[in-house]
């Protein structure tokens, strides 16, 4: 098993060049399945999410091609089979995207039900609902989510999604875009990965207008083509490495970033405290004195994203005074907040609500990380803590941070893996 050994207790200093965008690269992988030609897609992260979609991908019997470290051609013009590998399909929640792509495209898919982060109950009842709208039976069978058309192809209709849901909305723009006349989704989420999918498809020859905003309109067209595009930066990595500076104090710079994207992190991490200076596509991160309390509530963008709450409540531990922290987009994503304890902070959790009372400091120990974003906020703590932490149960943390650790060592953090022969690697990579 690998794990990471932290020397904490040191500021951070000097430049972290962003990857690309986890959540945007795992919907638009498989929305390569839509299009007849070679999609080069490029900016993609090196992460084992996308390692992962891939090999769905080329199980299904499409065609990659990696040309280098962040680019891969897929060519998707002679695919085998509508029915995904069950055990990697349910090792990742982004699979659920390959219903939505199969089914735009051949009228039928057979997926395993997805897996991902644990925390509490990952419903997809508003993805049925939209498939069902379009024209699709959608049966659960064998572990499998079985959708299929009568005709083959999918018609066009008007959506009011229940509750905003990136997944739904990403999901039902693919199944739309080859289908049969106008679909419209409404109370549709605004994620900057809900724009990079539609800006993919549209440059393959889609028609989706009103992406970011709560209305999409989606004229289906008969076939998409082949073409280029580079994924967004990854606005969670960016924020993850904003929240690291805040806690172990000192000063980077954040490269390849769109500032517009992170104004919901930027915003709350001035109120406690810290200098962010933004310049095109880059911010100056800085902070020299102590940190202010402050509330947080996560919601759907451009709210304060839940993808940063555990790294954000991290930062908040070594405020002066009582923050407040709210999730309201999951119902169980605290589960780290045990492992703080056993480095020194002071968190009640009550329900949806976490009290956060600042500490002078924190202590290493070790600590195992439970999630991807847990664990991201493990490693804040350890950087900021005194003395050293083992962070074990890394392959949660890999899902979604290229190079996590040669960036951190960029920026002066004494960080490093370790391999632990005879410890289990039981644990499943991505079922957090
Ligand atoms: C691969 C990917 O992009 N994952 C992200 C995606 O997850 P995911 O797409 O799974 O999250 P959703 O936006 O769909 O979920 C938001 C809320 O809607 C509820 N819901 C969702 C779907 C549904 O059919 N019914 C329903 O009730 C969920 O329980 C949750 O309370 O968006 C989340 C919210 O920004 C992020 O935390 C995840 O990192
Ligand atoms: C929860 C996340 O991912 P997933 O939905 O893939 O589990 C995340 O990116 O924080």
């Amino acid at each position: 098993m690998t794990k990471y050994i932290v020397q904490g207790g040191h500021p951070l200093f000097g430049e972290v060049e962003i990857s690309g965008a986890k959540n945007a690269a795992v919907a638009i992988i498989p929305a390569a399945l839509l299009v007849d030609g070679v999609c080069r897609i490029e900016n993609i992260p090196q992460i084992s999410d996308v390692t992962l979609s891939l090999k769905i991908l080329e199980h299904l019997g499409a065609g990659i091609r990696v040309i280098n470290r962040h680019t891969v051609e897929i060519d998707a013009s002679r695919i085998r089979s509508t029915r995904t590998s069950y055990e990697l399909a349910r090792k990742m929640r982004a699979s659920y995207y390959l219903i939505g792509s199969l089914l735009g495209r051949f009228g039928q898919a057979e997926v395993a039900m997805p897996g991902g982060c644990n925390f509490g109950v990952r419903p997809i009842d508003q993805h049925v609902k939209g498939f069902t709208a379009l024209g699709a039976k959608v049966m659960v069978e064998g572990g499998f989510i079985n959708a299929s058309t009568e005709t083959g192809r999918l018609k066009g209709a008007n959506i009011y999604l229940d509750v905003v849901s990136v997944g739904a909305t990403m999901n039902i723009m693919m199944a739309a875009v080859r289908a049969e006349g106008n679909t419209v989704i409404e109370n549709a989420a605004k994620e900057p990965h809900i724009v990079d999918l539609a800006n993919f498809l549209n440059s393959m020859g889609a028609n989706i207008r009103g992406a970011g905003t709560d209305t999409i309109k989606i004229q289906g067209v008969d076939r998409l083509r082949g073409g280029s595009y580079a994924i967004i930066p990854d606005q969670i990595e960016a924020g993850t490495y904003m929240a690291a500076v805040a806690a172990t104090g000192g000063q980077i710079l954040v490269k390849n970033i769109i500032p517009k994207h992170m104004d919901c992190i930027t915003a709350k991490l001035v109120e406690m405290g810290v200098e962010v200076e933004e310049r095109e596509d880059t911010l100056l991160v800085r902070r020299s004195g102590p940190l202010q309390k402050a509330n947080v509530k996560t919601m759907p963008y451009p709210g304060f994203p839940t993808d940063m709450q555990p790294q954000i409540t991290t930062v908040l531990c070594l405020a002066e005074g009582t923050s407040l922290v709210t999730e309201s987009v999951w119902n169980n994503r605290y589960r780290y907040v045990d492992e703080l304890k056993r480095m020194g902070a002071s968190i009640q959790v009550d329900d949806k609500t976490a009290v956060v009372e600042g500490v002078d400091h924190l202590t290493g120990a070790p600590i195992q990380a439970c999630d991807l974003r847990a664990g991201a906020a493990l490693v804040i703590a350890a950087l900021a803590a005194k003395g050293e932490s083992e962070i074990s149960c890394v392959q949660y943390i890999e899902r979604g941070y290229e190079d996590i650790v040669t960036k951190l060592q960029g920026l002066g953090a004494s960080i490093r893996t370790v391999e632990v022969p005879g410890e289990s690697e039981e644990l499943e990579a991505h079922i957090g």
